[in-house]
């Protein structure tokens, strides 16, 4: 076949949501039954061409293949399992669009795919459950029909899947899989549908496709290397050889090391690099025919690019000696927001600074096609572009706030003793004394049900339709409510629930020097729930105290102790967008410090017991095992420093969730928390044996009740994971909590839920008590 030509510009993706979240609104309406079905799909449908028409404003080609089509209606890995029919059995019976959302969301009894993270980013994907006798076949066109939706438009436009590689590299074994087998074992019948994806895309005029392959710049746990590049040949040996487009793979994440060179020698027309998170590959053989798509752009991060850095890297991709060197981004561009111009910063000088610093992702599509120009008429075409671009660096390198003299002092001046408290027998005694809490004590992860109403006040505050005043006399009704509810339901250690709250992470940037906060910066997390990552663009520091008075208030409420509630330094950097200018755990520390404050005032303000989240401990970890440890000694140390500061009698807890936390359970035994709250109850207790072969020997709480879905566990459900865990903890240990907060939960499941847990744990006291 002759190979059309690929486009100097492209993106991997484009943010899928809509810059107002008009898919969020859509989807979350369709599932309330507000909306049809029709409806849902011509939301999308307009969505989509709005979102071509503005990728061409903007400077891709129209008809030129350099649209990808990466629309989902709720995940990408998602889209292939549905495109292939991986649909495990629990599902029969349900159809389309319904049955893709119960993939997604479950119904009653049948549990959803379970839901992890992206890569090291922020979004989380579902995944894939493969058996041995898991069936194959083409059963959803959603990907031909876009690419003839976009023709019927007017585009030609490049149809875009997870590729098979990546797909069955995150799947899982389903249930009752033997214990050798592994979903890649399954590469040649998933290739199969592909193979048959690919012909019906190219009977469409399809001339590219796209697949992303992100899974080969990682270490898995379960594959060596060798294996993976052999499957890579093996899938796209197959993949080359039907009718098809023709075929770029993208990377991402990282750097491909072999299998560069066994996609180099593939029949693929097109290699993407990821030139941001990893190294120039070396010369491969096979590359003279083939187009090299540098990878440029940081998808990943908001930071406004230096050109002229840019531009040496594509003509440095050039000596490679590749057939043509274009421009691109790094990563989809799904995990930025979509553009600056959207936002008004609150004081004028931030204003007009962030709005020269930063690229969102219409600014960053500017700079591919930018770049592209350049490859195509050469650098002098766009040399104004590369001064004004390395202009604005240097002015954020010099602006007020980016670096403070007194935060850097402080750093400075950290010493071994900043990190370590006493002995954990010496608190240990020293906590139950003053404590005296009941064997097992029950208590919840920190924020109750986000109400409506609650958000509704926030959002009249915003909007200057509430006066704070107002607003805070609701929220502190709302912290009365539900300490009265947790004191009615007989829980042991109460929170305060977090109403005041639009996000954990957000909450305390908006009170944080050094960070800024978006009106519209939304990026998706998964499905239809959206954050507003926080962009930390200088030193960090607290001008003043930020949960004390809510925690008081509640404290004054009740005779049982109300955990003080923060999140941890590791996480607010890992679901912000962190500065490129110093080290990571520079400015861990600054966050230690500032958090180290905090759990020092709420200490004296009477609170015994402080928890300090970091769910996000392992989405930081480096994908590449070379970059761990350095990782770890940063995170955990930054963790300690902000909780090291209390008197032993003072109860430090932490809590972990959205991960699997098997590969760091020696940093969770860093984190030196008097108690660990983590999420177990989907894995049946899977982290409890864990965590003792590993030693560690102090206060855990494995979550019993599972909140990611509406469904109410009985009281037999709740009491076996209970004596699950009370296996495996000694009783003196062992906490009874859910499995993360309950923020996402409605009051209708939430108030049965624990009432459950309760009883469980009473049934289960007294058993042990016999
Ligand atoms: C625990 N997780 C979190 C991650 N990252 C974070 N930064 N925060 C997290 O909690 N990463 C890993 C996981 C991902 N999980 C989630 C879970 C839930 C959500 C979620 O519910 N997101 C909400 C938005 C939350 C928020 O910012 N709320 C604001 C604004 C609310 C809003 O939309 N207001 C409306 C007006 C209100 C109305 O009239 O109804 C508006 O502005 O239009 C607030 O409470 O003030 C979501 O809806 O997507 C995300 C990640
Ligand atoms: N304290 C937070 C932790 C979520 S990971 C909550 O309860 O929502
Ligand atoms: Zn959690």
């Amino acid at each position: 076949m002759t190979t059309p030509a690929f486009p100097v510009a492209t993106i991997v993706g484009y943010p899928r949501i809509g810059r107002r979240r008009e898919l969020k609104k859509a989807i979350e309406a369709y599932w309330a039954g507000k909306t049809s079905l029709s409806e849902l799909e011509l939301t999308a449908h307009e969505l989509r061409n709005f979102t071509r028409e503005r990728l061409v404003e903007l400077g891709l080609g129209r008809t030129d293949a350099s649209i990808p089509e990466t629309f989902s209606f709720y995940d990408q890995v998602l889209d292939v399992t549905a495109a292939i029919g991986a649909v495990p059995p629990r599902f029969a019976g349900f159809e389309g669009l319904d049955l893709y959302f119960t993939l997604a969301r479950g119904v009653g009894d049948i549990a959803p795919l379970e839901m992890t993270k992206w890569f090291d980013t922020n979004y989380h994907y579902l995944v894939p459950e493969i058996g041995p006798d898991t069936a194959f076949a083409l059963s959803s066109r959603r990907v031909i029909d876009q690419f003839l939706e976009a023709k019927a438009a007017g585009f030609v436009t490049r149809p875009t899947l997870v590729g098979p590689v990546t797909y069955l590299l995150l799947s899982k074994a389903a249930e009752g899989a033997p214990a050798d087998f592994n979903p890649v074992d399954r590469l040649d019948d998933v290739v199969a549908v592909y193979a048959q994806i690919l012909a019906e895309l190219a009977d469409a005029g399809a001339p590219w496709v796209q697949l992303d392959e992100p899974g080969l710049v990682t270490d898995n746990i379960d594959i060596p290397a060798a294996a993976v590049t052999d499957a890579v040949k093996r899938a796209y040996d197959v993949l080359t050889s039907g009718k098809r487009p023709a075929i770029l793979v993208t990377s991402a994440f990282g750097a491909l090391r072999d299998n560069f060179a066994a996609l180099a020698a593939s029949n693929v027309e097109a290699i993407h690099v990821d030139l941001v998170h990893g190294a120039q590959p070396a010369a491969a053989d096979g590359l003279a025919t083939k187009t090299l798509v540098g990878g440029v752009i940081d998808g990943h991060n908001i930071w406004r690019a230096d050109l002229g850095a840019k531009f040496d890297q594509l003509e440095a991709l050039r000596a490679l000696g590749a057939a043509q060197v274009t421009a691109a981004t790094a990563t989809s561009l799904q995990h930025v927001p979509h553009d600056t111009a959207d936002e008004k910063w609150q004081d004028a000088e931030l204003d007009a600074n962030l709005h020269a610093w930063l690229a969102f992702a219409d600014q960053k599509v500017v700079e591919v096609v930018t770049l592209a120009r350049g490859l195509v008429q050469g650098r002098e075409a766009i040399a104004d572009e590369i001064s004004a671009s390395q202009e604005a660096l240097a002015s954020r390198a010099a602006a007020n706030g980016v670096q403070v003299a007194s935060v850097r002092e402080r750093t400075a001046a950290l010493s071994e003793s900043d990190f370590h408290r006493g002995t954990y027998a010496d608190r240990a005694a020293a906590q139950e004394e003053k404590l005296n809490l009941p064997p097992l004590p029950t208590t919840t992860i920190g924020s109750f049900p986000q109400t409506i109403d609650i958000r509704r006040a926030r959002a009249a505050h915003a909007r200057g339709e509430l006066s704070t005043a107002d607003y805070e006399s609701a929220m502190r009704d709302e912290i009365k409510r539900v300490i009265e509810l947790q004191e009615s339901i007989g829980l042991d250690v109460l929170v305060h629930g977090e109403a005041e709250r639009n996000d954990m992470v957000q909450y305390f940037a908006e009170l944080l020097d050094g960070f800024a906060v978006t009106t519209n910066g939304w990026v998706q997390s998964y499905g239809s729930r959206c954050t507003r990552p926080s962009i930390l663009w200088g030193d960090v520091s607290r001008p003043e105290p930020m949960t004390v008075r809510w925690a008081t208030y509640a404290q004054s409420l009740t005779e049982k102790p109300v955990k003080g509630m923060l999140t941890g330094p590791v996480t607010i950097m890992a679901w912000s967008f962190v500065r490129d200018d110093i080290p990571l755990g520079d400015t861990a520390n600054q966050l230690g410090l500032a958090l180290r404050d905090e759990v020092n005032d709420l200490e004296a303000a009477g609170i015994g017991i402080i928890q300090v989240d970091e769910p996000a401990l392992r989405e930081l970890l480096p994908l590449r095992r070379e970059d761990q440890q350095a990782y770890l000694d940063w995170s955990v140390g930054s963790f300690r420093l902000s909780t090291a500061g209390v008197r032993p009698e003072t109860q430090i807890h932490t809590h972990l969730c959205y991960s699997e936390f098997g590969e760091v359970i020696g940093a969770i035994d860093g984190l030196d928390a008097d108690v660990t709250s983590i999420e177990a109850a989907r894995s049946k207790m899977e982290i409890v044996p864990e965590l003792s072969e590993a030693g560690y020997a102090r206060g855990v709480g494995p979550g019993v009740y599972d909140i990611h879905s509406p469904r109410v566990p009985s009281v037999e459900e709740v009491t076996e994971l209970v004596e699950l865990a009370a296996d495996g903890v000694p009783g003196n240990l062992l906490w009874i909590n859910p499995d993360c907060g309950l923020k996402t939960r409605g009051y209708a499941e939430t108030v049965p839920s624990l009432e459950h847990l309760v009883a469980a744990t009473r049934a289960v006291r007294e058993k042990i008590a016999k």
